[in-house]
């Protein structure tokens, strides 16, 4: 036997075996024998829990897998959603979650998969796959709090999938709750009917049981045929180390099921690989058109359970042995081989926003940050990598991503896998720039910025766009519509929530997003303000590039693109900047900011003068200026021979970073 099993699959049984016995329930025979072969689709409820951050998504998560039992309810079961060995894993590029349970309302044992959706809008293109999957949601809404700018942008999400949405007030427990209000709020925002509206505690747990009746009772089944060919939607992906990518699937119909080949008997199978080949089914990927055998299948229970089949209606995992996810196409469809079906609708890439230079700060460790790269993305397909080389900075990395949040967290682990700091450029977003001759081409980097003598050919530029909504208390009215005014924003729609909550939409380029924005949004309202947006594609712009000079050499990754209202702000800053990091020398340093060729700020650092006639006791004047003409002839060389000024790497994080370097 042990020769069916070679050294990963053995590997992989362990981490499963451990990971069952870090579930209390595994063991049981509840968790044991889950066959869901034949398992009605009208006795499975596919739903999910949208809120804006903070409002007890995982806390009720946690409730409900405890009172259908699928986690045993103890002190050390908290945010189980959350802390899931698999999604510690994953890290944050892949966020979705499921988690099955099994409940008995009204004499009938029901199936319940709840799908987790991440809440940053850095990742909504993943929130509306994964609501994909499901027919109902939970709309939760923080009883003190009221309405956010995500719970706002979260439901519309929903309600264009065509959910049927569940209204719940959580943290009814607090002595600030003030549920009349929020139901109000929830009338005047959604035109929800609220007579239903669920008041519920998800810490202390009142209430919560009404949650299960009404996804039960409102929510539809899934429709669906299991008799039908297979069509199955993949809505999230994570990787394993030991079996690869592994898939989570909405079946939509038909079935997938594992199992022994009916020759698997017959054949001498010393590999399992050999075997995986002989089990289960194969099946094909619309996207790719690439056909995989089902090595493995089940459903989170909450981690991992293999099933031997899954059909029509249910949700669960499988792998098919993809060795990256970026193999995998979040909405793609899968049909059992020669079987093709319909696809589903809508299926859309993840569209990388930001964009940054990466470079080691030693330039020896290239390849070491390579490797580092290689691992990272391995997990995370929406990260985009290209080469780039800066004189400045030398080889490195332009990488981009789907949003500035989504930009820290990769840095961040980044610097944790890699072990040492690297140097980040400013981020940019993609520009297009749009030709007299009809073309159009996309930049993504300050050096791809047309030189003088291209942009005569240049009819525009243009710059990406979204649709922000903010909800913040009446009394910061004037600081929020001058903190979008500053930041080129365009008021859409103003309205009033309830006697005095505002919420307000305005047009923003996303560069304007991508600086000081949040930050002055927490701190011009104390924390009270929300914002959420959507992309809404491209809008004409007057753009230029700012290039930084240092006694006249261009330093190239310290250029940056700006709409041209603000250049000279934006130059006169970075002159500073550069002022305070560049360390006085032999010689004057000119540091100065260019557009088009025309200076528009400068600073000087003056040299430090050496005295160099110390040493010339009395009077001699001819010796003395002998020395002097000397050092300025020294000052010459310097200059020459350096072609400028050098700036060490320290300097670089100093100022793109605002730290040091070590
Ligand atoms: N008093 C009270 N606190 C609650 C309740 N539900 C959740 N909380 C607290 O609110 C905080 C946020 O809860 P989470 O469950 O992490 O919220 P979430 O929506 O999952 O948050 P993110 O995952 O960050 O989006 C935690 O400190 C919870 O303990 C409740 O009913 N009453």
């Amino acid at each position: 036997m042990s020769s069916l099993l070679d050294e990963p699959m053995l590997r992989y049984a362990c981490n499963q075996l451990q990971s069952k016995c870090s579930n209390p329930l595994i063991g049981s025979q509840k968790a044991s024998n889950i066959d869901l072969s034949n398992y009605p689709p009208e006795l499975i409820r596919n739903f999910s829990i949208i809120a804006h951050i903070d409002h007890g998504k995982s806390t009720l998560a946690d409730r409900l897998l405890e009172l259908t039992g699928t986690i045993s309810k103890d002190s050390a079961n908290k945010q189980v959603l959350d802390k899931l060995k698999v999604e510690r894993e994953r890290g944050i590029t892949v966020k979705a979650q499921t988690a099955s349970m099994f409940h008995t309302h009204n004499g009938k044992q029901y199936l319940l998969n709840l799908i987790d959706t991440p809440g940053h809008v850095d990742f909504s293109y993943e929130v509306s796959r994964s609501l994909a999957a499901c027919q109902g949601t939970l709309l939760l809404v923080d009883a003190c709090q009221g309405i956010q700018a995500q719970t706002v942008a979260n439901f519309y999400l929903a309600f264009g999938e065509g959910l049927t949405i569940v209204p719940i007030m959580n943290k009814i427990d607090l002595p600030a709750a003030d549920p009349e209000k929020i139901a109000q709020q929830l009338e005047t925002a959604f035109e929800l009917d609220t007579t239903d509206t669920l008041a519920i505690s998800a810490k202390s747990g009142v209430g919560v049981s009404d949650v299960l009746g009404a996804v039960i009772d409102r929510i539809p089944p899934p429709e669906g045929d299991p008799t039908k060919p297979l069509r199955a939607l993949l809505f999230d992906t994570w990787y394993d180390q030991y079996v690869g990518v592994v898939c989570l699937v909405a079946i939509k119909d038909g079935k997938i099921k594992k199992g022994a080949h009916p020759d698997a008997s017959k054949l001498a199978v010393t590999k399992c690989a050999d075997l995986a080949k002989l089990t289960g089914d194969r099946i094909t990927s619309t996207h790719s058109q690439l056909s995989y055998e089902v090595s493995d299948l089940g459903i989170m229970y909450p981690e991992q359970h293999p099933c031997p089949s899954l059909q029509a209606g249910q949700v669960g995992y499988v792998v098919l042995g993809m060795k990256t996810t970026r193999d995998a196409f979040i909405g793609d469809t899968f049909y059992r081989d020669g079987h093709r079906t319909e696809a589903f609708p809508g299926f859309q890439p993840a569209k990388s926003m930001v964009f940054a230079g990466l470079y080691p700060i030693d330039t020896a460790d290239y390849a070491k940050l390579q490797d580092a790269l290689d691992r990272l993305t391995l997990n995370d397909a929406s990260v985009s990598v290209h080469k780039e080389t800066s004189m400045a900075l030398g080889q490195g990395f332009r990488l981009g991503f789907l949003g500035t949040l989504h930009m820290d967290v990769f840095s961040q682990r980044l610097e944790e896998e890699y072990e040492a700091a690297v140097i980040n450029t400013a981020p940019t977003v993609p520009y297009l720039v749009r030709y007299l001759d009809g073309t159009e081409r996309v930049i993504r980097n300050p050096a791809q910025f047309p030189e003088m003598e291209e942009l005569g050919r240049v009819k525009a530029f243009a710059e990406p766009m979204v649709n922000g909504t903010l909800i913040f208390p009446e009394r910061f009215l004037g600081a929020m519509m001058d903190l979008c005014g500053s930041h080129r924003g365009e008021q859409q729609d103003m309205s009033y929530l309830d006697d005095e909550r505002v919420i307000m939409k305005y047009t923003l380029p996303v560069a304007e997003i991508l600086t000081d924005f949040y930050d002055q949004l927490k701190s011009r309202t104390s924390g009270y303000a929300s914002f959420d947006y959507e992309e809404i594609g491209y809008r004409e712009t007057d753009l230029v590039k700012v290039n930084l000079l240092l006694n006249g050499k261009p330093v190239d990754a310290l250029s940056c693109i700006v709409h041209r209202d603000q250049s000279e702000r934006v130059a006169k800053e970075w002159v500073k900047r550069l002022k305070g990091v560049v360390e006085r020398q032999l010689f004057e340093i000119a540091i100065q900011a260019a557009v088009n060729n025309k200076v528009i700020a400068r600073e000087t650092i003056q040299a430090v003068r050496k005295d160099v006639t110390a040493k010339c006791y009395g009077g001699d004047i001819t010796r003395k200026m002998k020395l002097l003409n000397k050092q300025k002839e020294g000052k010459k060389k310097m200059k020459t021979m350096a072609g400028g000024v050098q700036l060490p790497q320290e300097a670089f994080m100093t100022l793109l970073h605002g730290k040091s370097g070590k």
